[in-house]
Order: structure tokens, then C-alpha cells, then sequence
């Protein structure tokens, strides 16, 4: 019998959207397993695959199966479970696998890269062992990292032993990424003993001063130094050090580093806190479902300021106090430094950090801390849930209800499902925690008691919640106050600079983009290429599409009837800075917008200047609503806070009174108490009004009622199909095709399409319509919104007609997206 392996390609279409053999060589035994990255032939080309299966096969098929080129991994990347995982996904949300498979590893991993051996540091081998190994340790042990396939094909006899020892770590694999080595490389003078520096000194020529001078700091300093460091030391070049590696006084040796993006940061080390009753209660049902290894799911409803991450904390300590691993996620925004040093400072060199700021290299050195065991937690935004664990006892998502967590390009996933199924498979526990549970969550643990409920309805110490203030500013404008702060914010934020505490601004910017407008004919500027309205940038005067990057200079005069009187409309974050620094003269704020935290470390630094209270506003839409914990911050105010209630998604209003919740709680953390200003024309509205008392209850109950009439999310599901081509009358035919199909199979299985009947099973085909971004690129785009209730497996009829619809789509150039439950209705 000949070994298999069931691959599947790096080729995401339906076609090849399943497995392919191939024989597996003998050179290459003992490397494939479930998850291993191969290179196999394929039509004449050679494909990058996953194995996601082994077996035998009978010698008839053998004789026709080709055989595996290569094995692109000694440490496989995927488990056999990852791979399970992949699967689930690529039904959940009907993708390929390959997709979801690759959205699994670092994007260092992606792609051909040569990988590199070489031995670790400190790494011995017995006589015997250098014996056995017919040269292929000395060629290592000359420290240049050689190629994999080349070690693999001059010493194919030593395979095993190759592996072994990059199995017990005293061969490291690495790759190259980006034209360097992922690895980190410092060449490091090793000390030498007493005795050959002694005859060092000896030989040395009289005016060898220098070398004289670096000889005296060895003698001294018993640890290895990087030559660099050491030059430094004794002024001297690194040629005069090695220049006594030559001689063989001293050894210098390339040493591995980790890049560990935190290396500059000293994190004090913090204690685990005296509870308070509340999280002791929280905490308790946590710790029993860890200590009983049963797959519970949590849903912690925790004020702001509750102090949630401390219950997190604790329950990651019982879990590895278990010898299990944990994953925690936040949102990528949240991702700030201070969340991170939470965790840093509570488990030290155990935490590895995973998130889209660092950069391929240092991402691909934290994946390698968990794939090889050295980190027991991962912090990290959506995709760290895929962190290489084998053994997790704890998946914990903080803000619950983010919608960062869903994934807007294929595999279009949401990790907190992702979260629920992956903890099924380790029989792990997941606490799903927030101030604002997302709809779905709360309803699902009050109706149906999975994930199981706990709450911290009170702030820690009996700090009070901050009081709320609507302004209305309709009546603003009436009194003829038509600036950007209404008398009270204006009043408050004196207030603040007098007593020299700090504000935090929210300008709630969604959909409210700053466009350019034509006073006198209504004209509006808009991109040649898509629907949608161009941003004006203050910085380069010029106009901009956000969808494709086009660009235009700013006009003088209006395009279309040439009037002067063209205006830019809209408040930019850049804005409220200039109307801030007019009205209070001398006020030092801090913006914070995707223009201002583009560069690495921004976030980090204007955080910290705030937190040093080198500012007394901070000024910036979303990303200042999360996480941030500042004590002298007593305002807040919003800007706006209406502007995404009008946006055509149904999860407007839960998203406004999430956000305006989340920044309202930024307010009072801690001795001082808080205050929140909302400036509004909108204050009857129940986003807005129910932020007033702090009220999710009231909210979610008026909400949720809305949503059961319509058949919305909770009470039923949505898959989105948007098709894009040049042609609308193409894409009408398609679309009405596509539904007409849908509509017909549901019915042929006697699904009713009647919504009204509570409790039934339904399934109704909206559409196709156009798209709420109309044009994308030149390419118009309709939409199909299939939605359903019950027990009815709406993914497989959708998939079952795009299959059968396949060569239609192909044919005409159409191209085709599918996002099931869709968080983003535009
Ligand atoms: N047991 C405790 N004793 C004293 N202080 C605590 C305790 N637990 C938490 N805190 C402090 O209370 C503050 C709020 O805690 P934390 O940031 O965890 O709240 P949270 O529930 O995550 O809020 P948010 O949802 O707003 O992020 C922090 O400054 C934290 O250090
Ligand atoms: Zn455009």
C-alpha cells in the first residue's frame, strides 16, 4: 500500500473546490500530515495545496496519481483540527476551503517561501548523534541557514533525523518573507575563556589599541553581545572585531531574535485584584465550567467600568493554572496599547499579540510563539482566533458586539460563531463579554439560555454611571446659535480647561462623509467610477472617492452651472479641530481619524499624550469610544449623534446606541465622576433617548419587537447576493433568474413566504434590487437578500442554485458575492 494525500489547492473556485490525490514519495515520508503546505503538480503548473486528508488507495489509482513536488513546512501550520475548522466555515458561509484555510495562517506563511535551517542557539548534539548524521550537522553548524529542499535532497537518508530535531527544537526553521529572512539575525561575539584571551593579548601587535580595548571589555563581561553593541561599547567599527573572529581569539555566531513588538516596553507586573462581589459572582459559574471542562458559553452583560477585564483575567489564570491555553479577542480599534498591557503585565513573555498593525514579520514571530508552544494566551483582533493552540480551555471576545469581528471580504466569517464552534472542539469555555450585547446574543441567552447570562449591572467601587445630557440642537439653532457646540458642551468644556480635567469628543462620522456641494444648483461631487459621493480633504485640497482611490482637485467654481458658491459641507474631524481652537483659544487637542493614525505606533503615541494629560480634548470618531480607561477624563461629548440613523441598514439604530453607550462610558472611570453631552436633532429617538438612563433593557425590548415584526435578525437570517457586471440589463436577468429559483425550491419543499404567521417556517426573496453603492469601479451591482425563519437550510438552497447557475454567471462575466448573515447592509 502506497500513502495518499487528499489536497486541496490554492485555487478558490467552485471547480477545484475539492480534493485532489497524490502519491506521497518516499524522500517525502514522515512530512505529511493533516495541515501540512505542499507544492504539487497541476494542468502543467505546480499548485500550492493543504493536505486535508491521508489514506492508501488501491494500485489501479496509484498508477495514475502524480506525486507530491514538495512539502513547504517542517513544522505543519495547520492542525488536524484547524482543517476540521476550515471545513465547518466553508459550509457556514459557502466558501471555498482553501479560503478559509488560508485565512487561517499568517500572511507570512502565504506564497512559495524558501524555508531555512539552521541550528538553534545552545543546541548540542552527542558525539554519536554528529556521527549519525553523515555531515548534515556540520554543514548546519556553519551557521548559514540552509534551504529545506536542498537539505532535503543531498541528505534524503537523514529526513528523519532532520525532523526530529526540528521537532525538539534544536534545528529552527525559518523563511524568507519580503526578500529578507523572517528571521531576525544578530551576529553575536560568544566569550571566549580566560586563557586564549590572555594569549589574545599576548599576540597582539603593540598598536593594536582598539583591539586591545575590545579584548579588556570581553574579559570583563561574561555574557555574549552583539558585535554591533560592542562597538558601540569600545568606539570601534565591527571590523576590528572581526578581525579577531579571524584569529580565532573570539567566536561570533549569527543569533536568532525574536522581533517582539512590545520589546522596548517594560510592563509593570500587576497583581490579581480583590474582586468585587459582583465579578466574584461573575467569575464563579466561569471557573466551574473551566474546572468541569464543559463547552458552556457565557454572555457577561457588564457595564462600562464594571471591570470586566478583571474577570477575564482571572478566569485565563484558572484555565492555564490547568495547563490549557487561552484566546482573547477585542476589537482591532480596541486593540490599544493599554488593553495590552493588561495582559503583558498579568502574564508576562506568556501573552502572544496578534494584530494588523505589527508588521508580517513580527505577526509571524508571535504565530510561531503559540505554534511551538512558548505562549499559553493570544490577544488579538478578529483573526486570532485561529491562533495554533491545540489545547484551549478559554476563548474569551470582549465587545461582543463589534462589528469588527465579522469579516467584510471572503471568507466572510464571524469570529465569535467561529469562537463558538472551535471552543465545541476543545470542549472549551467562551465568555462573550459587553457593555451592549449585540441583539443577537442578548436574545439568544434570554429566550433560548445558551450562552448562559451574567451580569455586572453597577461600576466597581459604587462609582456612579455618568449623568447624560440630550441637547437638541434644533433649538440650538433657533436661539441663532449656529455654531458646531451648543451653549452647554461650550460651557462644559470650560468648565473642564478651568479645572484642568480632560474631554473626550466624538464626532460620529459614519455615512456622513464631507462632500462637496453646489449652493445654487444642488450639484454634488460624485466619483466618475462608483455611487458615491467624494470626501474632501482638507491636507491636499483635493477630492476623494474612498471606494477605488480616485482623486480630483478641488473646484473653485461649480462644475455644472459655474457658480462660485460651492460649498463643503459636512463636519470633518479636522473641522471641530479649527471651530475648537476659534473658540477656545489655547485649548492643546489631540485628533485621532484614520488621517492622524495611519503610521505605525500613532495610536500608542497620541494615547499616551493623552494619558499624560499633554491634552485636554481628545477629538476623534470611532476609535475613540472603546476600551480607553483615563482617569481625568469627567466629559464627553458627542457630536452628531444622529448621522448613522438615517443609513439604510436595519442595525442603524442598535449600532447609534451602542456607540453612544460605549463613548458615554468613557466619562467617570474613576474618583471623578463623570458627565455626557449628545448633540442631536433626533432626541426622541430611541437610540438616543435610552443612552439618557443608561437603559439597554429598555432599548433592546423596543428594539427587538421592531425586528420580530419584520422578521429581522434575531428572529430570522438574512444571506446577501450581490452580482456585479457593466450590464444592468444582465444583471436583471441573472438576478430574477437567481430568485426566481430560490423562490421555486423553497416552495417545492413547502416553505411558506408568509412572515406574519409568528413562529413558522419562512423564506422570502427580496430583490433584486440595486445595490445601496449602486456602481463599484465601473461596475453596476444588484442585490438578492434571501430571508428566512425556521428550520430551513437557506444556505443549500443558495448554494444548490449557484451551482446550477454556475455556467450562466461564467459565461456572461458576472461576478458573484455571498455573505451570509451580512453585518454591513451596504
Ligand atoms: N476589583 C476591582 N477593584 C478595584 N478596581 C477595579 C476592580 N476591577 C476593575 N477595577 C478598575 O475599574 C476600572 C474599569 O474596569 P474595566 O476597564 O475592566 O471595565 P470594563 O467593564 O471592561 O469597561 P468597558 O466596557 O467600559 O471597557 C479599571 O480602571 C479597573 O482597573
Ligand atoms: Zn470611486
Amino acid at each position: 500500500m502506497t500513502a495518499v494525500a487528499r489536497v486541496i489547492v490554492d485555487v478558490p473556485s467552485r471547480e477545484t473546490d475539492r480534493t485532489f490525490d497524490y502519491l506521497i514519495p518516499d524522500r517525502l515520508s514522515g512530512w505529511v500530515e493533516i495541515g501540512t503546505r505542499v507544492a504539487v503538480p497541476f494542468g502543467g503548473r505546480t499548485l500550492q495545496g493543504i493536505v486535508t486528508g491521508l489514506g492508501a488507495d488501491a494500485e489501479v489509482e496509484l498508477a495514475r496519481m502524480k506525486p507530491l513536488e514538495d512539502v513547504l513546512d517542517a513544522i505543519t501550520p495547520l492542525s488536524s483540527e484547524l482543517v476540521q475548522l476550515g471545513v465547518w466555515m466553508s459550509k457556514r458561509w459557502l466558501c471555498p476551503l482553501t479560503i478559509a484555510l488560508q485565512a487561517m495562517l499568517p500572511a507570512a506563511l502565504k506564497g512559495r517561501a524558501e524555508k531555512y535551517v539552521f541550528p538553534a542557539e545552545g543546541a548540542e548534539w552527542s558525539d554519536e548523534e554528529t556521527a549519525q548524521s553523515g555531515g548534515l550537522l556540520h554543514a548546519l553548524r556553519k551557521g548559514q541557514p540552509l534551504k529545506l529542499s536542498g537539505l532535503l535532497q543531498h541528505y534524503p537518508e537523514h529526513g528523519d533525523l532532520l525532523r526530529r530535531w526540528l521537532l525538539d527544537g534544536r534545528l529552527e526553521e525559518r523563511q524568507k518573507v519580503e526578500d529578507r529572512l523572517s528571521v531576525k539575525t544578530v551576529q553575536t561575539v560568544f566569550p571566549s575563556d580566560a586563557e586564549t584571551l590572555k594569549r589574545a593579548v599576548a599576540e597582539l601587535p603593540a598598536r593594536a589599541h582598539k583591539q586591545r580595548e575590545v579584548l579588556a571589555y570581553l574579559a570583563d563581561q561574561p555574557e555574549p553581545i552583539g558585535v554591533q553593541r560592542l562597538a558601540e561599547a569600545v568606539s570601534t567599527t565591527p571590523s576590528t572585531i572581526r578581525s579577531l573572529a579571524e584569529r580565532g581569539w573570539i567566536d561570533i555566531r549569527a543569533v536568532t531574535e525574536d522581533r517582539d513588538p512590545y520589546a522596548d516596553r517594560d510592563f509593570p507586573v500587576s497583581l490579581p485584584m480583590q474582586l468585587t462581589p459582583a465579578q466574584a459572582a461573575a467569575l464563579l459559574p466561569i471557573n466551574d465550567a473551566l474546572e468541569q471542562r464543559s463547552n458552556e458559553v457565557f454572555l457577561l452583560h457588564g457595564v462600562t467600568g464594571s471591570g470586566k477585564t478583571e474577570v477575564y483575567l482571572q478566569a485565563i489564570q484558572r484555565c492555564m493554572e490547568s495547563g490549557r491555553e487561552a484566546i482573547v479577542l477585542v476589537p482591532e480599534i480596541a486593540l490599544t496599547p493599554q488593553m495590552v498591557e493588561r495582559f503583558k503585565s498579568r502574564f508576562g513573555a506568556r501573552v502572544a499579540v496578534l494584530h494588523s498593525r505589527l508588521s508580517q514579520g513580527e505577526r509571524y514571530d508571535e504565530w510561531r510563539k503559540i505554534r511551538e508552544g512558548r505562549a499559553q494566551v493570544a490577544v488579538g483582533a478578529r483573526s486570532a482566533i485561529f491562533a495554533p493552540f491545540s489545547k484551549i480551555g478559554l476563548i474569551v471576545i470582549d465587545e461582543e458586539h463589534e462589528t469588527s469581528y465579522k469579516q467584510e471580504e471572503s471568507p466572510k466569517y464571524h469570529a465569535r460563531d467561529v469562537a463558538v464552534e472551535r471552543a465545541r472542539l476543545h470542549g472549551a469555555v467562551v465568555v462573550l463579554g459587553s457593555a451592549t450585547p449585540s441583539l443577537e446574543t442578548y436574545q439568544a441567552a434570554v429566550d433560548g439560555g445558551r450562552p448562559k447570562y451574567i451580569a455586572m449591572p453597577e461600576r466597581v467601587a459604587d462609582r456612579p454611571l455618568p449623568g447624560v445630557r440630550i441637547v437638541d440642537m434644533r433649538e440650538e439653532l433657533k436661539l441663532g446659535n449656529r455654531a458646531m457646540f451648543s451653549r452647554e458642551l461650550a460651557e462644559a468644556l470650560r468648565d473642564r480647561l478651568d479645572r484642568n480635567e480632560q474631554t473626550v469628543l466624538l464626532l460620529n462620522r459614519r455615512g456622513y462623509a464631507t462632500f462637496v456641494m453646489c449652493r445654487s444648483c444642488g450639484y454634488t461631487a460624485a466619483c466618475p467610477h462608483c455611487e458615491i459621493s467624494l470626501t474632501y480633504h482638507r491636507g491636499s485640497h483635493n477630492l476623494r472617492c474612498h471606494y477605488c482611490g480616485y482623486a480630483e482637485a478641488e473646484p473653485k467654481v461649480c462644475p455644472s452651472c459655474e457658480s462660485p458658491h460651492i460649498r463643503f459641507f459636512g463636519t470633518g474631524t479636522q473641522k471641530v479641530e479649527e471651530a475648537l481652537a476659534e473658540a477656545f483659544p489655547g485649548i492643546r487637542v489631540i485628533r485621532m481619524d484614520v488621517d492622524t493614525t495611519t503610521e505605525k505606533g500613532s495610536h500608542e503615541k497620541w494615547l499616551t499624550q493623552f494619558r499624560e494629560r499633554r491634552a485636554d480634548v481628545l477629538l476623534g470618531t470611532q476609535m475613540v469610544a472603546k476600551g480607553l480607561d483615563f482617569p481625568y477624563v469627567t466629559l464627553v461629548g458627542v457630536l452628531a449623534a444622529d448621522a448613522a440613523l438615517r443609513l439604510p441598514d436595519f442595525r442603524a439604530s442598535e449600532r447609534t446606541f451602542q456607540l453612544l453607550t460605549q463613548v458615554a462610558g468613557r466619562a467617570g472611570r474613576h474618583e471623578l465622576p463623570g458627565e455626557v453631552i449628545i448633540q442631536t436633532y433626533d432626541p426622541e429617538h430611541v437610540s438616543i433617548d435610552s443612552v439618557r438612563g443608561h437603559d439597554y433593557k429598555g432599548f433592546v425590548t423596543k428594539e427587538l419587537h421592531v425586528r420580530r415584526q419584520l422578521g429581522y435578525p434575531p428572529y430570522g437570517r438574512l444571506i446577501a447576493i450581490t452580482l456585479s457586471h457593466e450590464s444592468v440589463p444582465m444583471l436583471l436577468s441573472v438576478g430574477e433568474q437567481f430568485a426566481m429559483r430560490i423562490r421555486e425550491k423553497a416552495a417545492a419543499l413547502g416553505i411558506s413566504s408568509d412572515f406574519t404567521e409568528p413562529g413558522r417556517a419562512a423564506l422570502e426573496v427580496l430583490g433584486p434590487v440595486s445595490s445601496p453603492i449602486a456602481r463599484l469601479k465601473d461596475r453596476y451591482r444588484f442585490q438578492c437578500m434571501v430571508k428566512y425563519r425556521g428550520d430551513v437550510d437557506a444556505s443549500f438552497l443558495a448554494s444548490q442554485v449557484l451551482q446550477e447557475m454556475g455556467d450562466a454567471v461564467k459565461r456572461g462575466g458576472l461576478q458573484v458575492s455571498v455573505d451570509v448573515d451580512p453585518q454591513m447592509m451596504l
